[in-house]
């Protein structure tokens, strides 16, 4: 473990894909050991993409990713799988492997990762099944149990092999309201348990304000904010009021720029 209180330091980071056009402009951000992050934004604003820098699976273009005080170098492989290793990601929808059953897709990452022995895997894969409540549904397919459910057999996959970084992306996406306050609760308690640091991405402002530690908002390529959910509850700043509210007009304009609809449709005013 680094010594420093955050596991994720991101220092002056900027990002583009090869069109050019910069995703991340600029950004700095600290996520502390045991806490659960949120990140959160309107669509297309990076979000997914700073997971992915986090993660290496992309390298930024300036400025630097710190993950336990081991800077990611994207030409030093080896580190960079250490690194991993001990990341968890659950990438939207997390899919599961439909021809295995619910033991074997938690099985997986510790029968590819390690050389324990059947038996401490089997354990193993109980525990993490029991800790999301479908210790019983171990035999089943994936075609046997509900979306929710498979949502909970991917979180147990991912945290299988008990990581110090849990990142999930847009974990409540497509979900009913019941299993998306159960996911939510879920991924609070997988954290607290397991002693890890979770960052999720979302828009789900209300699930994610009643689990978050700290939240940061993203827009434009830059954090327009930051704080603790009550500090954003309470903010007076027009940008997180909307977010907040979610407000359909605001300084995050509900028309995509164009020419006024007079000129387009070729009325004279
Ligand atoms: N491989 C790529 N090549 C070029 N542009 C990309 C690529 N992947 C994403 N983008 C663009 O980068 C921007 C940010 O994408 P990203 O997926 O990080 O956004 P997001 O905030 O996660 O959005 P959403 O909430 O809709 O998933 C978008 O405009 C997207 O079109």
């Amino acid at each position: 473990m680094g010594s420093s209180d955050y596991i994720v330091e991101i220092k002056d980071m900027s990002f583009a894909y090869d069109t050019g056009r910069l995703i991340l402009d600029d950004v700095s951000l600290n996520f502390r050991r045991g806490q659960v992050i949120a990140i959160m934004g309107g669509s297309g604003m990076g979000k997914t993409t700073l997971l992915k820098l986090i993660g290496g699976l992309l390298s930024p273009d300036k400025g630097s990713v710190t993950i336990n005080g081991q800077k990611l170098d994207p030409k030093n492989l080896q580190s960079l799988y250490r690194i991993r290793r001990k990341m968890g990601m659950l990438f939207q929808f997390g899919a599961l492997f439909t021809d295995m059953t619910v033991f074997e897709n938690v099985a997986f990452p510790l029968r590819e990762h390690t050389d324990l022995p059947e038996e401490l895997i089997r354990d193993l894969v109980l525990l993490k099944l029991d800790a999301v409540g479908l210790r019983g549904a171990a035999p089943l397919y994936p075609s046997e149990i509900s979306g929710g459910m498979s949502r909970r057999v991917a979180l147990a996959r991912t945290v299988a092999l008990d990581p110090d970084l849990i990142m999930y992306d847009e974990p409540f996406a497509g979900l009913d309201p019941i299993s998306m306050g159960v996911t939510a609760q879920l991924i609070r308690n997988l954290n607290d348990v397991l002693g890890s640091t979770s960052v999720i991405v979302t828009h789900d402002v209300q699930e994610t304000f009643t689990i978050a530690d700290y939240v940061y908002m993203v827009s434009s390529g830059k954090i327009a904010a930051q704080g603790t959910p009550d500090e954003l509850r309470q903010s007076k700043d027009p940008f997180v009021v909307q977010f907040v509210n979610g407000l359909p007009d605001g300084p995050v304009k509900f028309q995509y720029p164009a020419p006024s609809l007079n000129e387009e449709l070729g009325i004279k005013p």
